[in-house]
């Protein structure tokens, strides 16, 4: 049954190929044995990743219930039962955010919470539609439930970052008032689901980017207070928790992880294949700069432009630290130059002017210049004061997107490929990165 269902969730990331092997890692029921609708937590591992089901059971399926239904229980307690996506029934999802609001353990489970935030009880479910990583609830339109789909071992930056940011004052993203995890023998816990405050009437910055170009509206006073907020964040990250100063031989190996990036991209997307000469030149560049002060520090990872929210004070929030999904935690969870959020926002500027007829390269190119100048306003340095970086960083980024297209959304893979032509081109000789004012010339005798 679950062989059938698992691939066609947008969340499983083994789609396209038949599971292998499936095994049970943990079962706990969060509602007495027996109980009609039972309510079962599972992690299953499927060829090998992790993945958390919440599996509603009930001897008949109500009609409301029926988009759920994954299939009916063959054998054991339950055999003969309607097996569904328990996080599709109300009952149940206020049964999830009941167990939030008390913490305890439940067999494997931890259920946790921040001390001073009293959630109220009683609040509505409804699930968040639309395409995303994992499954998230929305419970009175006061808060938001992030269920992780594929979780590992360690502590999700989702939930890490956020707690470390408020912890250290910073108000742009919102913070986590309780989560979930599963304790293992012999290994760290696994983060389940965060819940943290719902930021209601907020825009999502994709979407408000979208309907800006659509109207011809500009988008740099936003783009500029985006940069502005993108930089205190970098910089509360940077108060809170590690930063290491790299010298040339770790800023060249970073260099060699983002060249071995693109050999392997290449290989799975043989379009990159002719500017694959080009493209390594940007990341060659980097591994040969001098000089180059470069710092790592905890980032948010995967920054877009749909990680963005305006919120209904006008200002601008970050959410989802959780770093490019397909990435091991383990190296998620690596300090890295915070240019490479820099790099991902740009991108971003350029995916959406892209997604507009006629392409609007003054509009991103604006967004771009206003981005980097919010950025250095709160940290006193501009992003394209490191030209070969930045560069080095939107390269790495526009080949990442150029597999996640080709894997995800082939009919988007021109937007990165186009930005691939014009990176692999040769650089701009960059003496200054902002042209000096020249002198007056003189005029011709
Ligand atoms: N705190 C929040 N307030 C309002 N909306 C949110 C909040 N967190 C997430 N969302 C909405 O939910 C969507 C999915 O959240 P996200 O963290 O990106 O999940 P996923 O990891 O599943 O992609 C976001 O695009 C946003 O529209
Ligand atoms: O939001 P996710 O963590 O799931 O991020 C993945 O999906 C994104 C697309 O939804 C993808 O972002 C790319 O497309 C965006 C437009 O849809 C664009 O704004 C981004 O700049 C571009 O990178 C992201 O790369 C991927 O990790």
């Amino acid at each position: 049954m679950l062989r059938a269902w698992l691939p066609a969730q947008r969340w499983f990331a083994g789609k396209g190929r038949d599971i292998r092997t499936l095994r049970l890692i943990s079962a706990a029921e969060l509602l007495p044995p027996g109980s009609s609708p039972g309510l079962l937590h599972l992690l299953l591992d499927v060829d090998g990743d992790c993945y958390q089901l919440l599996l509603g059971l009930r001897t008949g399926l109500p009609p409301a219930l029926a988009p759920a239904l994954i299939g009916r229980a063959e054998q054991g307690p339950y055999a003969g039962h309607a097996v569904y996506e328990a996080l599709g029934d109300p009952r149940l999802a206020a049964l999830l955010l009941e167990r939030l609001r008390a913490p305890g353990t439940l067999g494997p489970l931890r259920f946790d919470r921040d001390p001073l935030t009293l959630i109220p009880a009683g609040l509505q479910p409804r699930p968040l539609s639309g395409e995303q990583t994992n499954s998230s609830l929305i419970f009175g339109d006061a808060y938001i439930l992030k269920v992780f789909r594929r979780v590992g071992p360690g502590v999700n930056p989702d939930l890490e970052l956020p707690r470390a940011l408020a912890a250290a004052g910073c108000a742009r993203v919102p913070a986590p008032v309780a989560w979930y995890e599963a304790a293992l023998p012999g290994g760290e816990p696994l983060t389940l689901g965060v819940l943290q405050p719902y930021l209601r009437g907020s825009d999502d910055g994709w979407q408000l980017a979208l309907r800006r170009l659509g109207s011809g509206a500009d988008f740099t006073a936003e783009a500029h207070a985006l940069g502005r907020a993108t930089a205190e964040v970098h910089s509360a990250l940077a108060s809170a928790l590690p930063v290491l100063a790299l010298g040339p031989e770790q800023t060249a190996r970073l260099a060699a992880g983002m060249t071995a990036r693109l050999a392997a991209t290449v290989r799975e997307v043989p379009a990159l294949r002719p500017y694959e000469a080009g493209l390594r030149q940007a990341f060659d560049a980097l591994a040969a700069a001098r000089g180059l002060t470069v710092s790592a520090q905890r980032i948010h990872g995967d920054l877009h432009l749909g990680q963005t929210l305006r919120t209904a004070d006008g200002s601008w929030a970050l959410i989802d630290f959780e770093g490019e999904p397909a990435r091991p935690l383990a190296d998620r969870r690596r300090p890295e130059p915070a240019v490479r959020d820099i790099a991902g926002i740009l991108r971003s500027f350029d995916y959406a002017a892209r997604s507009h007829r006629p392409f609007a390269p003054a509009w991103a190119d604006a967004c771009r210049a206003a981005f980097c100048s919010g950025y250095a306003a709160t940290t006193g340095r501009d992003p394209r004061e490191d030209p070969v970086l930045l560069r080095a960083y939107e390269t790495d980024k526009a080949v990442y997107e150029a597999r996640y297209e080709s894997r995800h959304r082939p009919d988007w893979l021109h937007v990165p490929m186009a930005a691939i032509r014009r990176l692999a081109a040769p650089a701009p000789p960059h003496p200054h990165p902002h042209p000096r004012p020249q002198p007056p010339r003189r005029p011709h005798p």
